[in-house]
């Protein structure tokens, strides 16, 4: 009796040691491949970096690990748009930023700047974000909350690791038509789960075909 008591303790805590390397290990993997991108991201965009800007389109972007960066880099390159990124405090990378993310994911509200833009120069806006919790980051939808998009075309572009729901596109198309704005289309780019993901050439390829299509 004292003996089973003794191994269902000891299986016990070896089951609760599986746990925790577990967590660690899927913890550690994940933000080691979210610092490794920024690092690469950050190297590619000093490629795409353009000073041709002669249209009437604005591309506003939100990104935390790059990827939204490159793609709206490669957008602002294509359109020769102007571009402006929404900084904010919570875009931190390594483990407190993605705790971070994780927990602003569905929030309402995000403080961001710059938190209003004057939209009169622009016909077109683009405004990107990543996927968080299968809806697009909360700084975009503060964003669009917060501008008078009257008069304007609004396309959303977001880039994922695999799936969104369209519950959240709908309700952001929502605040852009009570903003005054036409929501023309949502554009996205799944990269695939962490372990296996589209390598950078394939991600511009990709947003290159979205303009075009
Ligand atoms: C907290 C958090 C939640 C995420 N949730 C989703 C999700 O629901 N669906 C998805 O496809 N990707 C999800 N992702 C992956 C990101 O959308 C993807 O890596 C994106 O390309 C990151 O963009 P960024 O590099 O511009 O920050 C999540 C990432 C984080 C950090």
């Amino acid at each position: 009796m004292v003996k089973r008591k003794i191994n269902k303790k000891k299986m016990l805590w070896i089951v609760l040691g599986l746990c925790i390397v577990t967590i660690a290990g899927f913890a550690i993997t994940i933000v080691s491949i979210d610092s490794y991108q920024y690092r690469r991201n950050q190297k590619v965009m000093k490629g795409l970096l353009t000073d041709n800007v002669s249209s009437r389109t604005l591309v506003v972007f939100f990104s935390r690990s790059g990827n939204t960066e490159l793609m709206a880099r490669k957008i602002t390159a294509l359109k020769q748009a102007h571009l402006i990124p929404i900084q904010s405090k919570r875009n931190n990378i390594g483990v407190k930023g993605w705790i971070e993310a994780l927990m602003d994911a569905r929030k309402a509200e995000a403080e961001i700047s710059p938190a209003k833009i004057d939209l009169s120069e622009y016909d077109t806006i683009y405004i990107g974000s990543p996927i968080w919790l299968y809806s697009p980051a909360p700084q975009v939808f503060e964003f669009a909350r917060r501008n008078d998009f009257m008069g304007k075309k609004v396309v959303l572009f977001n880039s994922m690791n695999s799936k969104f729901e369209q519950k959240y596109i709908d309700d952001f198309k929502s605040i852009i038509e009570q903003n005054g704005g036409t929501f023309e289309k949502h554009i996205y780019i799944v990269r695939g789960r962490m372990t296996q993901q589209m390598d950078v050439d394939s991600f511009l390829k990709e947003t290159e075909k979205l303009l075009t299509n």
